[in-house]
């Protein structure tokens, strides 16, 4: 049976009252206990899982808008929630740049060994420089690959082609115009190459870093398993800030095992909070608790955007024209629009567009 749960309450005379609950992955009964009879809106988080139960106890309970505290939603059945007549938000953009930083940060840390020699030093074992001691790859004149070039995609590319002189090609369902405009903007100056793939194949094939950024569907479930890895180069770095599932883990961490110069940084797990058996003994693993968004600007801006987006469908407000400018919500310094900045099922719902 589920444990009652401990409910706080903030601002109970005030005319929106939040209920809040401290734990830290929160089960299908948990939520419908917070949800009540009475609920307007509710802001959610990515490891729980909003289908038809949930979204028929918040409508039951007058609510109208659920948000996201995430990009991602793969974690919510939108047409479910359609069903109910409640808006689904989500907070693009204010995680770009961040999340893009980590994949950088786990692509350098796995090329140079980073964790490897801190984990050495602190162990005392280092005596003296030598000629072999933690030789990883040079990241200059070498192929990135990103497979799902959107927002983050994208500025994950620039920041290795930019920062590191990195060659690239990309994988997208579709052209990425958002990719492509920067390096024909860059007209050609770049002492880099580019292209478009028509393949997953051909990517994998030609890769030394591979960073992964589409979103989690059918699609994208095991886009990289058994049959991928092989094809890889034996001393690739593969990279996933996306989420978990898009890697087969069992296949990842029996491919560590016999290529021990492959290497891994990942900051998302198949069955998280767990990862596979066998992946945290992987010297040639890094690993992080899903923390590409965690910047205090990004983490402040997605608590922001996910309480407009709850707070314009309760006012009545239009939805935002467009996700992806987000940055009027986000200055301190002025009211945010009167608008929900992005709300995902927006049309389906028929949800009037603002003109601001
Ligand atoms: N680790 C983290 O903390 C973290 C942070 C932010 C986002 N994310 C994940 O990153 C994802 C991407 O975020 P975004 O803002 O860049 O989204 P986005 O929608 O701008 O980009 C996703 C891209 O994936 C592409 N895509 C879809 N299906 C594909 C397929 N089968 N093969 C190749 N590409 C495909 C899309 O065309 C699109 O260009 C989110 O959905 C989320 O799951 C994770
Ligand atoms: O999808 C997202 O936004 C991330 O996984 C959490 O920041």
């Amino acid at each position: 049976m589920a444990q009652p749960v401990a409910i706080e309450v903030w601002n109970p005379n005030g005319k929106y009252r939040i209920c809040t609950q401290k734990k830290t992955i929160l089960s299908v009964e948990d939520i419908v206990a917070l949800i009540g009879d009475k609920c307007d809106g509710v802001i959610g988080q990515l490891t729980e899982d909003w289908g038809h139960t949930l979204f028929s106890a918040l409508s039951k309970a007058g609510g109208k808008a659920f948000s996201n505290m995430a990009v991602g939603y793969n974690n919510v059945d939108v047409n479910a929630a359609t069903k109910y007549g409640v808006a689904v938000g989500n907070t693009p953009g204010v995680l770009t740049e961040t999340t893009a930083e980590l994949a950088a940060s786990l692509s350098l840390a796995a090329a140079r060994r980073i964790v490897e020699a801190d984990e050495f030093m602190r162990a005392g074992l280092y005596d003296g420089w030598l000629p072999h001691l933690f030789v990883g790859n040079l990241l200059k004149g070498q192929t990135v690959d990103v497979i799902g070039a959107g927002r983050i995609g994208s500025a994950y590319a620039r920041m290795m082609v930019e920062g590191f002189k990195m060659n690239l090609i990309y994988y997208d369902i579709y052209q990425s115009t958002r990719l492509e405009k920067f390096f024909l903007k860059a007209n050609g100056e770049q002492p880099v190459t580019w292209k478009r793939a028509s393949s997953m194949e051909e990517v994998l094939r030609e890769a030394d870093v591979i960073s992964l950024h589409p979103i989690l569907d059918k699609t994208t479930y095991h886009l990289v398993n058994k049959d991928s890895l092989a094809v890889m180069k034996k001393e690739a770095i593969l990279v996933n800030c996306s989420r978990g599932p898009v890697i087969d883990e069992v296949a990842l961490v029996e491919h560590l095992k016999q290529n021990p110069m492959f290497r891994v940084g990942l900051d998302v797990f198949e069955d998280e909070p767990y990862m596979k058996p066998g992946l945290s003994e992987m010297k040639n693993a890094i690993v992080v608790p899903h923390i590409a968004s965690a910047s205090k600007w990004t983490r402040e801006g997605m608590a922001t955007l996910a309480a407009l987006n709850v707070l314009g469908k309760v006012k009545g407000y239009p939805v935002w024209s467009d996700p992806n400018r987000v940055d009027l919500f986000l200055d301190e310094n002025s009211l945010p629009p009167a608008a929900s900045p992005s709300i995902v099922n927006a049309k389906a719902l028929g949800l009037p567009v603002s003109k601001l």
